[in-house]
């Protein structure tokens, strides 16, 4: 598989690089991010997945996580994805969460997005041959993590190939999005009215259907602008009803904002590490 290096900088003794290829899921260019640690020069390293939410692209996390120091230090790449195909024959839409920059990590099924809204596929299919092929990165340690809209993409990819995601967590995750205006438009729109398939997408329904065999560590703001639409507590609930194991937290005072990631990134890259090994 082909790609072209757009960017790379030195970063905490590893390198940040931004790379641009052609896919065949979404049938557009599309752009992402590697940071590789320092560790990386000697040999394959365990990875992160980073999922982003409405309206970012791969920059995002990328600038404003404050994760590369974290990364470095405990020898963990991170790969950040864009959030949606994008372009000028891609389908869009004028509102911020539906659309380009609102993929909801979904293979849509229905028109007009059908052609190129093939997120799911392209996160956990195309774009993992891609980066293993290319990059040292070990294929048996890997972890998933993400940012509202990138929460809910990690926690159900998580949820549904857990063989393969080795650690979980999430910052802030729209949680029961079958429930929320932040979930309804959206899968109507790429999904149509197949409920099934609705659920199959929702974080707090596979959490009481099967849960996740580790521990899984959330973090949420207390002052979220958006916690109606992220609706927390249909997660925290279906933590309990499953007897899930993990964390649950509540942080005083944080909002939606890159402020609220860059504060407990550190401690997210440390449990991904933990259990990555
Ligand atoms: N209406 C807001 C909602 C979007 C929003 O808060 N997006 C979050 C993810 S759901 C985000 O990460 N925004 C980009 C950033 O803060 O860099 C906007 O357009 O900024």
């Amino acid at each position: 598989m082909k790609f072209e290096t757009v960017s790379e900088n030195r970063s905490f003794g590893g390198i940040q690089g931004v790379y641009r290829h052609q896919s065949e899921a979404t049938g557009t260019t599309m752009t992402f991010a590697v940071y590789l640690p320092p560790a990386a020069e000697h040999g394959k390293v365990p990875v992160l997945w980073y999922l982003s939410g409405l309206t970012c692209t791969h920059e995002n996390a990328m600038t404003k996580a404050g994760a590369q120091e974290w990364a470095a230090e405990y020898g963990i790449a991170l790969i950040f994805p864009d959030t949606s195909p994008r372009g000028e024959g891609v389908a869009d839409d004028e509102a911020y969460d539906l659309g380009q920059g609102a993929g909801f990590y979904v293979d849509a099924t229905q028109k007009p997005w059908a052609p190129h809204f093939r997120m799911w596929h392209y996160v956990t299919h195309e774009l993992p041959e891609l980066v293993f092929s290319n990059f040292p990165l070990d294929r048996e340690a890997q972890g998933i993590t993400g940012h509202s809209m990138g929460g809910h993409g990690a926690l159900t990819i998580a949820m549904t190939m857990p063989e393969r995601y080795r650690s979980v967590s999430a910052f802030a995750p729209i949680a029961n999005p079958s429930d929320s205006d932040w979930g309804r438009k959206q899968f109507t729109a790429y999904l149509g009215d197949d409920h099934a398939a609705w659920e199959s997408h929702d974080a707090s329904v596979l959490m009481r259907e099967r849960g996740y065999p580790g521990e899984v560590l959330i973090d949420q703001g207390a002052s979220d602008q958006f916690l109606d639409l992220l609706k927390p507590a249909s997660l925290a609930q279906a933590m309990i009803e499953r007897r899930q194991p993990g964390e649950f937290r509540m942080q005083k005072g944080y909002d939606h904002s890159y402020f609220f990631v860059q504060t407990f990134v550190a401690d997210h890259i440390r449990w991904h590490a933990e259990r990555l090994g």
